[in-house]
């Protein structure tokens, strides 16, 4: 029987991922797929299935109460994966109630929709699922000087930013739908993911971008702090597990242990960039020290144990690979990086771009 999922935030860059993941890997779905389309979410993600009959594509705002209310009467949703959100560290530090109000109020209005829904028709809550794609940044920050610390699922949460702070009241509202009125939820938490689509306003893109143009390349503080790095599609793969297999209630950690500091991603980035351009312009003289983030979380080191062993997941990708496709990508899609990076884009990073026109 078709399976129908409410995909919220599907033309972001982890939603679209899965989008695409989902349509390629199973014939038998049906995607509604809801997303704002702020800056960061772009109809272009998807132009691959724009003739699809099986994605269904609305814009909506997950806080509108009466548009999410009539998708759940228009579709029997089966699964609900919650990708919508804003996610920028740095611009949560400038707009913290923008944050508060999508990620926090948008989740609590998408609980309410599936629990008077799913609780008011004849199969209530079995074979459904609200799977809440969260963040190992809830976990606060680890320090540099004892590598084998990891984040598990049991770590008190300590949120750092306005942007964790809401994802982590976010995951406590789901949790509490889950314990107070028996909604079947899941909460994944992963690392930091890079791949196609991904804005060019994370460090990864806006690297190989600024890298490309011969702009500076923004290092924060002593570029020392530490992410550990997951391929987009085995998020994906990790998602679409938990939603099949995952136990009821429970929370999973997903990352690969590709932990690598700031700097060595840069200098990554820079080596690749000019072998495949043979562009001896780009090196790390663009490299360029910037003010610190304030706040900034030292290092993320995330324990991905209980996924790999009650679900059977496991990362495909390695950094290695992950990083080489993921530029090859950016190089043969000059046109999506224009297209992203011209008007607002453009505004908010004046001054980068001032200095090279
Ligand atoms: C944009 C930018 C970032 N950085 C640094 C800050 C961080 O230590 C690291 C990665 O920064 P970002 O790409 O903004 O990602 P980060 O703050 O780690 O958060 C990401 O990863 C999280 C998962 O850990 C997600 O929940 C967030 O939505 C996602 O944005 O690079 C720079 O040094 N220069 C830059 O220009």
């Amino acid at each position: 029987m078709r399976e129908t999922y409410l995909v919220t935030g599907g033309a972001g860059f982890i939603g679209s991922n899965f989008v695409l993941y989902m349509l390629e890997k199973y014939e038998d779905v049906r995607i509604i797929n809801v997303d704002k389309l702020t800056y960061a979410g772009n109809i272009k993600n998807l132009d691959s299935v724009a003739d699809d009959e099986r994605h269904i594509f609305m814009q909506a705002d997950i806080c509108d109460a009466d548009v999410i209310c009539k998708i759940f009467q228009d579709y029997d949703i089966d699964y609900v994966v919650n990708f919508a959100a804003e996610s920028h560290v740095d611009r949560s530090i400038r707009t913290p109630e923008v944050f508060a109000q999508t990620n926090v109020m948008g989740t609590v209005n998408l609980l309410n929709a599936a629990k008077a829904s799913w609780g008011s028709s004849k199969r209530a809550f079995e074979n459904r699922k609200f799977l809440q794609v969260s963040t190992d940044e809830v976990y606060g920050s680890l320090p540099l000087d004892d590598p084998e610390c990891f984040f598990q699922e049991s770590t008190p949460l300590d949120p750092r930013s306005p942007y964790s702070a809401s994802k982590a009241a976010a995951d406590l509202f789901v949790k509490s739908y889950g314990d107070t009125y028996g909604l079947p939820i899941n909460i994944t938490r992963c690392s930091n993911n890079y791949g196609p689509y991904q804005f060019p306003e994370k460090l990864i893109p806006l690297i190989i971008n600024n890298a490309v143009h011969h702009r500076a390349l923004p290092v924060y503080g002593d570029g020392l702090n530490v992410r550990d790095w997951l391929y987009v599609e085995d998020h994906c793969r990790a998602i679409d597990m938990v939603l099949r297999k995952g136990k009821i209630g429970e929370i999973y950690n997903i990352g690969g242990h590709n932990e690598r500091n700031n700097l060595t991603i840069v200098r990554t980035i820079v080596r690749e960039l000019e072998t495949v351009l043979q562009d001896s312009e780009i090196n790390d003289s663009l490299i360029s020290y910037v003010e610190d983030r304030k706040g900034h979380d030292r290092r993320y080191g995330i324990d991905p144990k209980k996924i790999k062993t009650d679900l059977g997941w496991y990362p495909e990708t390695s950094f290695e690979d992950g990083i080489v496709r993921t530029i090859a990508w950016y190089l043969s899609h000059e046109d999506w990086l224009e297209s992203v990076t011209s008007g607002a884009y453009r505004e908010y990073y004046s001054k980068m771009y001032e200095h090279h026109e």
